[in-house]
């Protein structure tokens, strides 16, 4: 990423001076420069010093770093040679918390660090990349005017950056951004596998792919469109690319991994109900244990694999469509909670978010890029200035798609239970808005049990002030405790 940043930060006018612990990767990025015409802009530097003395004042640093530790390495290191008013972006993919001790550590010598979440992937972050700043307002007003030359451009040429709000909230939206992108490849991923259980092949997929991103709901969604893409794509040998690839999310367990850890964490720390997002992130885990899988496979006697899909005449076009409208339904709900889990973390650190800034953010550029939702669903709530509530289901015209969808995602759930199908973000989304929306469920006796065992306290149906996450107010002996003499 890094690399692809400071060649588009050159290409838009600006002296680069690069740094990076691997000599080799400077060299490879300065390569680049020289293959793309812009070789006089960037120069290397091997320590903090001669790179802070190369900069103009004040100084504008950008960090590309993996997150935790690193970022702190860094700025400790670089300290002994900034000033007041130098400006630090920190572009990696950092955890909100480390971004505001940083800027806590900085406000001392007056110099700001901004964090902002970078979408697009490796490509975007050399052709203009969605960008998700956050932290004081005076250097978001310096950089904004750069930030809006290198940020991608939706399709009104509008640059898909803007200022989030105060301390580590442009790194928190990025967040939750990656639990929305993860809710968002699962369900489709899950839908690819329906179709191949259908006997569809994979370019036959592709082209439905292509047909969903041209219109109606998905159309103009990123994560559709590379989907349709990637299933022509073929190797030297003219083979296939798709069917070579195992079956699991590979995961650096030992460190890299974070934005979709966190937006979990924070959901369920939070007290937001966000299950689209949690079993996506938990089916992305399980897909990592190949061997426990096939392992668990032999012992369970072959498991339950997806059994074959057959549809009568003019039933097969009917049940893609019923997948499509199942698929949108899914990927709606991992916005709906994605937005929810910000809404409460906005409050809860009082960052004061721009929502109207975090939807020109998402309209291009980034990951969770889809057209159909941002300007049909989220543009008339988010930009409606300081919304009272981010929850889209107390919203009209989003309940009505999802009322819409319901059908189509209610059939290919029971198809899919029935016939072994993996589809556990579809299911568990349409459990979400069966929960979300219901006013009889049973977790009154889930409640009674934890009462009976616990004395965890209830509320009492039909009284007043108990809608929300309250402590009950009422216990009944449900078995009294036996006394010493039993
Ligand atoms: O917006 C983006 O460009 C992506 O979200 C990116 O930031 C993310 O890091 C990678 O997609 C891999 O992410 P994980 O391996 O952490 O899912």
């Amino acid at each position: 990423m890094g690399g692809g940043m400071s060649l588009l930060f050159a290409e838009n006018g600006l002296e680069v001076s690069i740094s990076d612990p691997s000599e080799e990767t400077m060299d490879k990025v300065l390569k680049r420069a020289e293959e793309e015409g812009l070789g006089g802009r960037l120069k290397k530097f091997k320590d903090y010093k001669s790179l802070c003395a190369s900069l103009s004042s004040p100084k504008l640093l950008v960090f590309s770093l993996p997150h935790g530790d690193v970022g702190d390495k860094v700025l400790e290191g670089l300290t002994p040679y900034l000033t007041s008013n130098d400006i630090i972006l920190d572009c990696g993919n950092e955890h909100f918390a480390n971004t505001e001790r940083r800027q806590h550590k900085c406000r001392s010598t007056g110099i700001h660090y901004l964090g902002i979440g970078v979408s697009g992937g490796y490509q975007a972050a050399r052709q203009g990349p969605s960008m998700c700043p956050g932290g004081d307002e005076e250097a978001l007003r310096t950089v904004m005017p750069l930030l809006e030359r290198v940020a991608a451009k939706d399709k009104n040429g509008r640059s898909c950056v803007g200022a989030v709000g105060k301390g580590g909230s442009g790194h928190y939206v990025k967040t939750v951004h990656n639990g929305i992108e993860h809710g968002m490849m699962s369900a489709i991923s899950e839908a690819w596998g329906v179709m191949r259980a259908m006997g569809m092949g994979i370019e036959e997929i592709g082209n439905v792919l292509k047909k969903w991103n041209e219109e109606g709901e998905f159309r103009g969604t990123f994560l559709i469109a590379i989907g349709a893409d990637l299933a022509h794509k073929r190797d030297e040998k003219k083979e296939l690319v798709l069917p070579t690839v195992a079956d699991k999310v590979v995961q650096d367990i030992t460190g890299e991994e974070g934005t979709g850890i966190w937006s979990n964490t924070e959901a369920i720390e939070l007290h937001v109900p966000a299950p689209t997002l949690n079993v996506a992130h938990a089916f992305r885990l399980a897909s990592a244990y190949l061997g426990g899988r096939e392992k668990a496979k032999k012992v369970a006697g072959g498991g339950w694999p997806p059994r074959k899909l057959e549809f009568g005449k003019g039933q097969k076009e009917a049940f893609v469509e019923d997948l499509r409208k199942a698929t949108f339904a899914t990927c709606l709900a991992s916005y709906i909670q994605g937005l929810t889990d910000i809404d409460a973390a906005n409050k809860k650190h009082g960052w004061e978010i721009d929502y109207a800034a975090v939807l020109q953010i998402w309209k291009a550029g980034c990951i969770i890029q889809a057209d159909y939702i941002s300007e049909e669903l989220l543009a008339p709530v988010l930009n409606s200035g300081n919304p009272k509530s981010l929850n889209l289901l107390f919203n009209d015209r989003v309940v009505r798609d999802i009322r819409n969808s319901m059908d189509n995602l209610r059939k290919v759930v029971a198809k899919g239970v029935e016939t072994d199908q993996v589809i556990p973000t579809l299911s568990a989304s349409l459990e979400y808005f069966k929960i979300a929306t219901g006013t009889n469920l049973p977790t009154s006796f889930y409640e009674a049990e934890l009462d009976y065992f616990g004395a965890h306290m209830f509320d009492k149906k039909g009284e007043e002030g108990i809608g929300g996450p309250t402590e009950g107010k009422h216990h009944f002996e449900w078995k009294p405790a036996r006394t010493k003499d039993g």
